[in-house]
């Protein structure tokens, strides 16, 4: 074991931002505009409390929990985020044997930079595939037939990108995104303007559909037999909509802040979501995660399970696969002690009463 090892996800942020060039730490750190969103993922975390029980047998803890019939060692998934390769040479390959290694699911970027087919190779596990509806619908077609063939066990539809969010530091950095391999023979990624603001921006633009909605998770359907989540609903009304709409689960994600700038702090949005789907489908939710009081925070408003993107990204950066599986136990051993000093014995003892959030608070004044 190396000395000195990072001992909170801050620790790994900091030596990621040593470890990797200006273009790459800002394409993973930053956010949209202004980055109130990203500033309030992480706060409004901060603002809720906790209400620890005490005088519970916690000799014994058990963090897992199950998602469509599969078990989990602990709630926390891998969120997918794209281009790996900026972090490290091995990218998602790299992340997956992390997950893998943690039980946890992992779920595979659209915009990956290794192969779907080499990530399902590089180890066993149960893994998840995230898609972005492209104009040419032939090439996210063909990249979900490839995933559902490789084993992947659900789709993640992202609904909050019909166009990219203005995420400033990368057009200042006329940021160039590593190329997808899934991309090879499907269709041109070549660009060779390098003068003008973010190449990843003009990628996006000629490529991502605006036009998706709705009526399109029809067509997803008829396309794969993989469960489909809607990834970005942040409202009851688009919640309700989500499970008329017959999807297999809802994820509450404002997509780490890199899409509408203002748009809330997602574990603020998580209860109204949460009510609105009423147990109809599982909720999860992600964006600010950096502890393991956090996930309990998600889970006792409602959560099922949660998904960490950068927290990740910043362990593989910084070391690799060991860094990211690293990070990865890190957040599944807060998860045990902040579960042992409140009281609950399992998951499903992490209740609503076990928090107080500013509504509460200003509620009990009136
Ligand atoms: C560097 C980076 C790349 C991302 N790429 C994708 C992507 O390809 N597809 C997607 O649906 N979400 C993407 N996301 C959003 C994540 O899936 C997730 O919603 C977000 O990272 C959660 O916030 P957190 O980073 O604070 O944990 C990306 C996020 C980051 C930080």
């Amino acid at each position: 074991m190396e000395d000195n090892l990072p001992v909170n996800v801050r620790e790994y942020q900091e030596l990621a931002k040593k470890a990797l060039p200006k273009m790459a730490y800002d394409y993973i750190n930053g956010g949209a505009e202004d980055e109130h969103t990203l500033r309030e993922n992480i706060a409004a975390y901060t603002r809720i409390i906790l209400r620890p029980r005490v005088l519970v047998d916690v000799s014994k803890i058990d963090m897992s929990t199950t998602l469509l019939g599969y078990t989990m060692r602990s709630p926390i998934i891998v969120a997918p985020t794209g281009g790996h390769k900026l972090a490290h040479p091995e990218g998602e390959k790299a992340t997956a044997r992390a997950a893998a290694s943690c039980n946890a699911i992992m779920v595979l970027s659209f915009s990956s930079s290794c192969k779907i087919e080499d990530v399902a190779s590089s180890c066993n596990a149960i893994r998840f595939y995230q898609l972005y509806v492209y104009k040419n619908r032939n090439v996210s077609a063909t990249l979900v037939r490839r995933a559902e063939s490789c084993g992947f066990k659900a789709l993640l539809l992202t609904v909050d990108t019909p166009m990219l969010g203005r995420r400033e530091a990368d057009i200042r950095n006329k940021m160039v995104f590593p190329r997808s391999g899934n991309l090879e023979g499907l269709m041109t990624t070549d660009d060779h303007d390098t003068t003008n603001g973010s190449q990843l921006e003009r990628f996006a633009r000629a490529t991502l559909d605006p036009s998706l909605s709705w009526k399109d998770i029809e067509w997803l359907k008829s396309i794969t037999s993989m469960p489909i989540f809607l990834k970005g609903i942040v409202t009851a009304e688009d919640a309700r909509r989500a499970v008329e709409a017959g999807v297999a689960g809802v994820i509450v994600s404002n997509h780490g802040a890199r899409q509408l700038d203002y748009a809330p702090a997602t574990i603020a949005a998580l209860e109204e979501v949460v009510r609105a789907v009423a147990g109809a489908v599982p909720v999860l939710v992600d964006g600010g995660i950096r502890r393991g009081t956090d996930v309990f925070k998600a889970l006792a408003l409602g959560a099922r399970a949660v998904m960490v993107g950068r927290p990740v990204f910043f362990g593989l950066a910084a070391r690799g696969e060991a860094g990211a599986r690293h990070v990865i136990e890190m957040l599944n051993g807060e998860l045990e002690v902040a579960m042992a000093l409140c009281g609950c014995r399992s998951v499903g003892e992490i209740t609503r009463s076990h928090v107080m959030t500013e509504g509460d608070r200003i509620r009990s004044l009136l």
